[in-house]
């Protein structure tokens, strides 16, 4: 498959050098509870960036502060070289997202509701049409667009979503926890897909997981724990820095957590 999709991105910074994201001394809390402590990370174009964290480590509020949920008051947060306060329609524009939960029309058609998402960044019917086509044809699915998605399994669901987010051609893409819930072989094609992209498109990735087998050799990884980033890095350095063979042990290391790390579903 040589699926490209048709139209330009529009005009931008130079994206092939300019990082895809860029968190800079971000902090954040609720109250009077911290829970990113000056949080500092980049996202280079076509790398796929492993965010490792326990529950409860910060990662998805990282994500609704790059996405704007959250309104960033400490630090920066740039996407494509766009301030996501200062120019929040430019940076966006290029950001793709799958959130944790499930956020499908399960009654509607697959292709009706990549069509929906189109709508909202304003492409024509047509235009639409044409994107469901080609995202649906990324993710493996080009043959079930006229299918409600409630008949998909859950890998097939959480493939129609990113296929969703990748509808207005994004250069950034976050998934927050996309395999939790999945059984091995749906997970395995999940993050297939997402490594293909990367390849494909020049992505830049931000996974967040607290799943340590889905770290691959050549991934960059960024353990974030209680909302502090301990480590950034290769994954050969991650190892040779704690002295560990792989990157659950490494992670226990960096971490000092003992507990068992949930598998598969
Ligand atoms: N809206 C909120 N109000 C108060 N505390 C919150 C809120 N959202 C998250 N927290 C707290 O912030 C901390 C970080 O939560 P967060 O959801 O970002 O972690 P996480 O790494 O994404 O874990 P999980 O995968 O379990 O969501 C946790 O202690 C959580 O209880």
């Amino acid at each position: 498959m040589t699926t490209t999709m048709a139209d330009p991105k529009p005009a931008s910074a130079d994206t092939s050098r300019t990082p895809a994201l860029v968190v800079d001394g971000v902090s954040h809390s609720f109250g009077d509870k911290k829970v990113l402590d000056n949080v500092s990370l980049t996202v280079e174009p076509g790398a796929f960036v492993m965010l490792l964290g326990l529950n409860g480590a910060g990662k998805s509020t990282l994500f609704s502060l790059i996405t704007r949920l959250y309104d960033n008051v400490t630090g920066e947060i740039e996407i494509c070289g766009y301030d996501v306060r200062r120019k929040p329609s430019q940076a966006l524009q290029r950001l793709g997202v799958v959130f944790q939960s499930r956020t499908l029309d399960i009654d509607l058609t697959l292709t009706q509701n990549l069509k929906y998402h189109a709508a909202l960044h304003g492409f024509s019917n047509r235009e639409a049409t044409e994107r469901a086509r080609l995202a649906l044809e990324l993710v493996g699915l080009a043959d079930r667009g006229n299918e409600k998605v409630r008949a998909l399994s859950g890998g097939q669901l959480r493939r129609v979503e990113i296929a969703r987010s990748m509808m207005h051609r994004p250069d950034l893409l976050l998934l927050d926890e996309p395999t939790v819930g999945l059984d091995l072989g749906s997970r395995e094609g999940v993050i297939k897909i997402v490594r293909d992209l990367v390849a494909r498109e020049h992505l830049g990735v931000l996974w967040a997981t607290h799943l340590m087998d889905e770290v691959l050799r050549t991934d960059q990884v960024i353990v974030l724990h209680k909302g502090v980033v301990l480590f950034s890095g290769g994954v050969p350095q991650l190892l040779s820095q704690t002295g560990t063979s792989s990157v659950r042990e490494a992670f226990r290391a960096i971490t000092g957590t003992k507990a068992p790390f949930e598998e598969a579903a």
